[in-house]
């Protein structure tokens, strides 16, 4: 997607051919920065601290975290340590572990010395595997928007409620959630998207927000409390948000907050659905909210706001009484039931086994 009218993916390989580049995210939206990683430790430095982050994102740095490994230790022992690295940078987002699966048997196939090349083509691949996923996915959820544009008389635009940031920044490109509101916007379906903050660390005030300026799709920033009043009052006709890992009987598991948003969707009627990938979806989990490890980040993101000062300086500064104990879990599970459909690169599905299977026949035979 665009920065400045200059096309760019948040990860690409830098021209030295032994590196990548990738956009700092914990520099937006106030400045916009690119950080090379050229070693594994850089690799997974980004993931743990989120200059990289959503669940593709993510997946993807770990593929070519792996392939930087290489250079320093093609052994064996030097690809295990270099999963074990990576696979202990998050722990929610199945995409990490799926990349470095998919690398590591790919790896494990060849001899020492063509490691490297061979991994740093995999991790090609699967980025532009995942740019093709959300370009698919953009073009089957802008139909679910086209229909309620239509449904609705036609004569107003769409209200999309989304949280956290699964746009361009979360995937290589295009994103999951927001990659119908950009294909829609496109073909000139008129949405207005409402942004949740989504505190603690504001991915949507910061990065959804900045998105959307950037590629002209009219948006509110609203505070993460606020939509449940605003659906009582029918000021959304839909949520769409992404997800970190869902089970194979649809439960969602995607950024802390989102399942408040789909409880109160079910009360008041709007249509929830959650858009991702194949590498999202983890086969081995039926129960979400039991089975899928929540991460729990530091305090300090609760404690803590970094923002601009009116000087065009940046300060972090505290916003909760000294002492306090806080608890930051990340992530939450929306059950199946509360999810109205799943827009993956294959088409939209019930959130259920039987929808998933449904669109992926090979892995019920896997199963
Ligand atoms: C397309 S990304 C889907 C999710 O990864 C996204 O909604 C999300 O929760 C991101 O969490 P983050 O903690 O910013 O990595």
């Amino acid at each position: 997607m665009n920065i400045d009218g200059q096309p760019y993916r948040t990860i690409f390989p830098d021209p030295d051919g032994v590196s990548v580049q990738v956009i700092d995210q914990t520099r937006l939206p106030f400045a916009f920065e690119l950080k090379r990683l050229a070693t594994l430790e850089d690799a997974a430095v980004a993931i743990r601290t989120m200059i990289v982050r959503g669940a593709p994102l993510i997946g993807v740095t770990a593929a070519y975290g792996l392939a930087l490994a290489m250079r320093a230790d093609a052994s064996h022992d030097g690809i295990d340590r270099a999963v074990a690295t990576l696979a202990a940078t998050r722990p929610t987002a199945i995409n990490l572990r799926w990349a470095l699966d998919r690398v590591s048997t790919n790896l494990r196939q060849v001899a020492p010395d063509e490691r490297f090349a061979r991994a740093f083509a995999e991790a090609g691949r699967i980025a532009e595997e995942d740019v093709a996923s959300c370009r698919a996915i953009g073009a089957h959820g802008s139909q679910v928007i086209a229909d309620l544009h239509r449904a609705k008389g036609g004569d107003r635009p769409v209200t999309v409620l989304t949280h956290c940031n699964a746009g361009w920044l979360a995937t290589v490109d295009w994103g999951t959630a927001l990659a119908p509101i950009y294909a829609a916007h496109e073909r000139g379906v008129p949405v207005h998207v409402l942004v949740d903050e989504t505190r603690p660390r504001s991915q949507g005030a910061a990065l959804t927000a900045f998105e959307l300026n950037g590629h002209g799709v009219p948006h509110t920033v609203i505070a993460d409390n606020a939509g449940g009043h605003l659906m009582q009052h029918g000021g959304v006709d839909l949520c769409i948000v992404g997800s970190d890992r869902t089970t194979a009987s649809g439960d969602v598991c995607n950024k802390i907050g989102t399942y408040l948003k789909a409880l109160a969707a079910h009360d008041n009627g709007v249509p929830f659905y959650a858009a991702l990938p194949f590498s999202t979806i983890d086969w081995t989990l039926d129960d979400g909210v039991k089975e899928i490890p929540i991460e729990e980040r530091d305090g300090r993101e609760v404690t803590h706001m970094t923002g601009r000062l009116a000087d065009g300086g940046f300060a972090t500064i505290e916003v909760v009484s000294p002492g306090s104990p806080v608890a930051n879990p990340a992530f939450d599970v929306t059950p199946a039931r509360l999810v109205t459909g799943i827009i993956t690169e294959r088409g939209i599905c019930e959130a259920s086994a039987e929808g998933l299977y449904g669109l992926y026949p090979e892995r019920r035979k896997a199963a």
